[in-house]
C-alpha cells in the first residue's frame, strides 16, 4: 500500500510498500533541476535517509518525465542554492540503496543524478543523454567522470562529445541502465528496490571505480582529439568534453571533478555557450509563430491533412513527396509528361525503400505514394505543394488550374524560393488558402521550412503549414512575403559580396577558407559548385538581370541600381556549371566529381577580367572577407526586421542555423552581430560603403543605426525599437 507523507513539494516525498521512500522530482514541464527543486530535494533526501523505517529510496519524475536536466535559464546568472554536484554525491554515498526510475527522459543533470543512484530502471520509450555539449557546456555534475567509469571509454566519449540522445534499449546494451521495462518503470523500481535491501553497495558507487581503458589509451585519446578538431567546426565545448573525459582516465575521481568544474567555468563564460543556449530557446520560440494581424496558435487551428499532392517531380518535388510520406501523409505525385513521371517514380520509390530500411517503416508507407498525369485526381486532396521550376508564368498557370480542380478548402502551397506569393495567389479563387512552403534541398533531410504568408493568406493556411512542419519533424519559421523571403534575400548579399571580392583580388580558395574557419561546413564557392551555378543564373535571368529578358539601362558591371558581378553568368555561358560539369569555381576530376581542386583557368581568367575592366587588384585579407560577406547579410536582416518580414531576430537566426548551416555556436547572424557589437558592425558597414559607394546594400539600415544610437540594447529587446519605428510611419 502506498502512503503519501507530504503534499506536493518540488521534490515530493511518499512511502511505498512500507519501507520504500519515493522522491518525485516535480517541476513542470520537464522537471528541471532548478534552484527550488535542488533545495527541496536536499531536504527530502535527508529526510528519507534519516527515517529508520525507510530501507531503500526510489527517485522518479512527475508526469512520466524523469528530468530534463539543469534549468538552462539559470546559467545566465549567479549559481546559488545547493550544488547539484553535492546532491549527487549525497545520493551516491547513501547507505540505503537508491534506484532511479527513468520514464520519458533523463538528460544532462537528470542523467548525472541517475548515475549517482546505485541502480537505474528505465521505461523502454525513455531517452537518456548528455546534451550539454549542444549548449556549449559539459556534464559538470560528475557526469564526465562517472559515465566513463560505467561504460566503455569509446561510448562514453562519443555520447559526451556529441550530445547524442539514446533510447533505453541502447542504454541497456551500453550498460548505462540496469533494466528496461515496457510496463510501469516506477512500479518495477519499487519492487527492485525492495529486493536489494541489505545488499552491498560499494561496487555500485561509480566514483569508487576506475575508468576501464582500451590497451593503447594514449593514442586512442589522440585520435579522438584529431577527429573532434576536424568535425567541431570551431566549437570549443567538444574539446573541453574530451579533456574532462581524459581526466577520468588519468586522475582520481576527485581530481577529475575539479578538472570538470574548471572546464565548465571556462565554457560557461564563453560566447559560444551563450550563443548555443540562445539558439535552444530561439528554436522553441519560432514554434510560437505570430502574424502581424495578431494570429497565433492561441486563436488559430490547423486543418487536418488526410491526403496531399505534390506537383513537379524534380529534385525538390521528390524530396517533398518523401518528407510527406515519412510524416504519414499519403501523396498523389503529379508530373506533366510520362517520361518525367516515370523518372520521378523510380527515384521516389528507391528513396522510400532506403527510408524504409533506415527507419524500419512499415511496407504501407511505400504504398502511400500514387503517381499520375491526371490533375483531376487532385479533387481528393487537402493540401497541394507545387514544386515546379522557378518561373512565375508556369506557377500561375498551375495555380489557376488548381483553383478549378481542387476542393474549395484545399490549402495551396508553393515551394518557390524567391517569387511573390501574392502574385501567385492572385490567379486563384481562394487566395486566402495560398501559402509559401519553402523547403531546402534535400527536402526529406533538411530541417528548415520557411512558411510564407502573403497579404491575403489566412491564419488557417499558415497554421496548417506550421502543423505540417511539425509533423515532418521540421523547424517551421513563419515569414512575410518579399523577394527571396528571409533566407535567400539575405543570402543574395553574402554571395554578391563574395563575387565582388573575386573581382577585387581574392580567389575562391581564400574566401572559402575564411568562411570554413568561421564554421560553415563549406565555403560559398564550394556550395555554389555543389548546387550548380545555373540555379542562380536562372534566377538572375528570371529577375531580368541577365540573359534574353535583361532589363535595359544597366552596364556590364552595374545593373538594377548598383554594382553587378557578371562572373557567374560568364562561367555558365561557357558551360562551367560546377561539380556536374567537372568545372566551376574549382576543377573536379570528372563531371560529377566531388573533390575540388585548384582551377588554373579561373585564376588566369580573373586576372584577365580585372585587366580588361580596369579593376585595381588589392590584397583581400581575412577580416575583409569575413566582414564583407557577413555584415551586408546581417544588415539585410535588420531591414527584414524593420519591414516586419521576420517577427524577431530569433526567427532569422533559426532560419540561418537550420537552412544555411550557420555555425550554431555563433547563434545565427543577428545574435552574432550582437556578440561582435552593433557599433562595430555599423562602423564597418559605413567604412565599406564609403569605399564602395556603388554597392547600396552596404549602407547601414536605419534599425541598426537606431539600435546603436540607443546604446546597443540586448537582442531580446530589439522588438521594442521596431514597433516604435513602425508607429512613427
Ligand atoms: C526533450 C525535452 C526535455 C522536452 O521536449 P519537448 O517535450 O518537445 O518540450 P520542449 O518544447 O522542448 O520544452 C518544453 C518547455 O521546457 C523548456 N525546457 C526544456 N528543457 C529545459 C531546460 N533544461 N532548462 C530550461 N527550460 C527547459 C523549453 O524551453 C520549453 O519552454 P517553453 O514552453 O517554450 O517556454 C527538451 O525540452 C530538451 O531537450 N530540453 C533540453 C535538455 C537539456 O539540454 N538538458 C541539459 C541541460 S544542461 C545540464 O543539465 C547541465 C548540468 C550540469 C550542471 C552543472 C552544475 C555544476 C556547476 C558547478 C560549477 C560552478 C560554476 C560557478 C560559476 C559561478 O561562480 O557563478
Amino acid at each position: 500500500m502506498t502512503q503519501t507523507l507530504a503534499a506536493a513539494t518540488m521534490a515530493a516525498y511518499r512511502r511505498a510498500a512500507g519501507c520504500i521512500a519515493v522522491i518525485t522530482l516535480t517541476n513542470p514541464p520537464v522537471n528541471t533541476l532548478s534552484y527550488l527543486l535542488r533545495e527541496s530535494f536536499y531536504e527530502t533526501f535527508r529526510r528519507a535517509n534519516a527515517d529508520a523505517e525507510v530501507k531503500a529510496i526510489v527517485i522518479c519524475g512527475a508526469d512520466g518525465k524523469f528530468c530534463g536536466g539543469a534549468d538552462i535559464k539559470e546559467f545566465a546568472g549567479k549559481f546559488s542554492g545547493p550544488s547539484l554536484v553535492a546532491l549527487i554525491d549525497d545520493v551516491e554515498q547513501s547507505k540505503k540503496p537508491v534506484v532511479a526510475a527513468i520514464e520519458g527522459m533523463a538528460l544532462g543533470g537528470g542523467l548525472e543524478l541517475a548515475l549517482g543512484c546505485h541502480y537505474r530502471i528505465a521505461h523502454t520509450k525513455a531517452q537518456v543523454g548528455f546534451p550539454e555539449v549542444t549548449l556549449g557546456l559539459l556534464p559538470a555534475a560528475g557526469g564526465s567522470q562517472r559515465l566513463p567509469r560505467l561504460i566503455t571509454l569509446t561510448s562514453a566519449l562519443e555520447l559526451i562529445t556529441t550530445g547524442r540522445r539514446i533510447s533505453a534499449p541502447e542504454a541497456l546494451k551500453l550498460g548505462i541502465v540496469d533494466k528496461v521495462t515496457d510496463k510501469n518503470a516506477l512500479d518495477m523500481a519499487i519492487d527492485f528496490a525492495r529486493d536489494i535491501i541489505g545488499k552491498p553497495l560499494e561496487s555500485r558507487r561509480l566514483s569508487l571505480r576506475t575508468t576501464p581503458c582500451p590497451p593503447d589509451v594514449e593514442s586512442f585519446l589522440d585520435e579522438a582529439l584529431a577527429s573532434i578538431r576536424k568535425h567541431s567546426r570551431g566549437a570549443i565545448a567538444p574539446l573541453a568534453c574530451l579533456q574532462a573525459v581524459r581526466a577520468s582516465v588519468y586522475s582520481t575521481f576527485d581530481e577529475g571533478l575539479k578538472k570538470e568544474q574548471e572546464l565548465f567555468k571556462m565554457l560557461l563564460t564563453s560566447g559560444q555557450a551563450r550563443a548555443l543556449q540562445y539558439s535552444f530557446f530561439a528554436q522553441r520560440a519560432t514554434k510560437k509563430w505570430s502574424m502581424p494581424s495578431g494570429a497565433t496558435w492561441k486563436n488559430t487551428s490547423a486543418r487536418p491533412l488526410r491526403k496531399a499532392a505534390v506537383i513537379g517531380l524534380g529534385t525538390m518535388g521528390r524530396g517533398i513527396t518523401v518528407a510527406l510520406i515519412k510524416a504519414g501523409i499519403p501523396v498523389i505525385a503529379v508530373e506533366m509528361g510520362l517520361k518525367q513521371l516515370e523518372a520521378g517514380k523510380t527515384v521516389i520509390m528507391s528513396m522510400l525503400e532506403k527510408e524504409f530500411k533506415k527507419k524500419q517503416l512499415t511496407k504501407a508507407y511505400r504504398e502511400m505514394a500514387a503517381f499520375t498525369l491526371d490533375l483531376a485526381k487532385l479533387q481528393e486532396v487537402d493540401l497541394v505543394v507545387e514544386a515546379v521550376f522557378e518561373n512565375m508564368s508556369l506557377k500561375k498557370q498551375i495555380f489557376q488550374q488548381l483553383s478549378s480542380l481542387c476542393s474549395a478548402d484545399a490549402i495551396l502551397c508553393t515551394n518557390t524560393s524567391t517569387l511573390d506569393i501574392d502574385e501567385i495567389a492572385s490567379v486563384t479563387t481562394t487566395p486566402h488558402l495560398v501559402v509559401g512552403m519553402h523547403f531546402f534541398a534535400p527536402a526529406h533531410v533538411m530541417k528548415l521550412l520557411e512558411v510564407i504568408y502573403g497579404p491575403r493568406t489566412s491564419p488557417t493556411a499558415v497554421a496548417t503549414a506550421m502543423q505540417l512542419a511539425q509533423q515532418m519533424e521540421k523547424v517551421g519559421v513563419v515569414v512575410g512575403n518579399c523577394n527571396g523571403f528571409v533566407g535567400n534575400r539575405m543570402f543574395k548579399l553574402y554571395a554578391e559580396q563574395a563575387y565582388f571580392l573575386l573581382e577585387e583580388g581574392a580567389i575562391p580558395e581564400q574566401v572559402d577558407q575564411v568562411l570554413e574557419d568561421f564554421g560553415f561546413p563549406m565555403g560559398i564557392f564550394k556550395v555554389s559548385d555543389l548546387s550548380g551555378l545555373d540555379i542562380e543564373w536562372k534566377i538572375r535571368q528570371e529577375q531580368g538581370l541577365t540573359g534574353p529578358k535583361q532589363i535595359p539601362g544597366g552596364s556590364f558591371r552595374h545593373r538594377a541600381g548598383g554594382r553587378y558581378s557578371p562572373l557567374l553568368d560568364i562561367l555558365c555561358e561557357r558551360g562551367y556549371l560546377g561539380q556536374k560539369t567537372g568545372q566551376g569555381w574549382y576543377l573536379y576530376e570528372k563531371p560529377g566529381g566531388r573533390v575540388p581542386t585548384f582551377n588554373l583557368w579561373l585564376h588566369k581568367f580573373l586576372e584577365e577580367y580585372r585587366e580588361l575592366h580596369g579593376i585595381q587588384k588589392h590584397y583581400v585579407g581575412q577580416d575583409e572577407i569575413l566582414e564583407r560577406c557577413l555584415y551586408p547579410l546581417i544588415n539585410m536582416g535588420f531591414h527584414i526586421l524593420e519591414e516586419r518580414i521576420a517577427a524577431s531576430p530569433e526567427d532569422i537566426d533559426i532560419i540561418y542555423v537550420f537552412g544555411y548551416s550557420w555555425p550554431r555556436h555563433w547563434g545565427g547572424p543577428m545574435f552574432y552581430a550582437s556578440m561582435v557589437g552593433l557599433p562595430r558592425v555599423l562602423d564597418k558597414l559605413n567604412y565599406y560603403h564609403e569605399i564602395h559607394p556603388d554597392i547600396p546594400t552596404l549602407e547601414p539600415s536605419s534599425l541598426l543605426k537606431k539600435l546603436v544610437a540607443n546604446g546597443s540594447p540586448p537582442i531580446g529587446t530589439w522588438g521594442a525599437f521596431i514597433k516604435e519605428h513602425n508607429s512613427k510611419l
